[in-house]
């Protein structure tokens, strides 16, 4: 039996989605695209009829927009948001700011592969000369946490769950078992993290999985926090499919 229903959300297209550039912690605005997809997002949750009593979202403004835009077509633009660096998309190290296409064409597309989905191989790490090493450790949003010792220069899949699990169990999981209605504004990989860990999916299983920009889905979870009902999109299958579909051939050299 459900017992507890939470919607989750990638942002829309940013704008270094859209000029396919590896993003981890870079701030990226929205495309005009991605304004679209969140706008959508907003009308097809308040066709169904979604009210929210909080929303939980990065500290990053591609994930900020696209919950404003949404909770604006739901007229719900009141509810409490929680910020936190921990939905931040997963740090993409050396690799933030390099195109995707033109780094599998050098290193080959099974390289790119393993950088972007494997579970545990982490991407290079960002030295201290990359082009956004003080753009992103210096930003005043981390001043407090995360710690200097615990500052991600590089973070695989594995790394990025260590880090957005606790922020589900400790403060996601109370507020659920309070009855509130929650939405999750966040990112491709740091939504892959939390759904390995309700899907219960092995390594292999989440290489395979990736996340549109701009659908949202929604998890239905028995008393355990068990999924009963998992992923179900609020789209139609075939644009769920192809977005799906486009997420993954980002990394193919062209
Ligand atoms: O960091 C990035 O480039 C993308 C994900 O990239 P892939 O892992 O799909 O390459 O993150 P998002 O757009 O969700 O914030």
């Amino acid at each position: 039996m459900a017992r507890y229903k939470v919607v989750m959300v990638r942002h829309g297209e940013s704008e270094w989605n859209q000029k396919n550039l590896f993003c981890g912690w870079y701030d990226a605005s929205l495309s005009p695209k991605g304004e679209e997809e969140a706008a959508n997002a907003g009308k097809a949750l308040k066709q169904g009829n979604y009210k929210f009593d909080l929303a939980h979202t990065s500290v990053l403004k591609r994930a900020q927009n696209t919950l404003g835009s949404i909770l604006k077509e739901l007229g719900q633009e009141d509810i409490p948001i929680s910020k936190t660096w921990r939905l931040n998309e997963r740090h993409y190290g050396g690799l933030t700011g390099l195109n995707k296409s033109e780094t599998a064409a050098k290193y080959g597309e099974e390289q790119v592969q393993i950088w972007r989905r494997s579970f545990d191989t982490p991407p290079p790490a960002m030295d201290i000369d990359h082009a956004y090493y003080d753009q992103i450790v210096n930003d005043p949003r981390y001043k407090d946490e995360p710690l200097k010792e615990e500052f991600p220069m590089f973070e695989s899949l594995k790394l990025t769950i260590q880090r957005t699990l606790p922020y589900w169990n400790d403060v996601i999981i109370p507020q659920l078992k309070e009855g509130k209605q929650i939405l999750i504004a966040a990112h491709g990989n740091s939504l892959r993290g939390i759904v390995k860990h309700l899907d219960n999916l092995t390594e292999d299983q989440i290489m395979s999985l990736n996340l549109p920009t701009g659908i949202p889905f929604e998890y239905e979870l028995d008393e355990n926090f068990k999924p009963v009902v998992s992923m179900k999109f609020l789209g139609d299958e075939e644009t769920v499919k192809k977005a799906i579909e486009a997420v993954a051939a980002q990394g193919k050299a062209k």
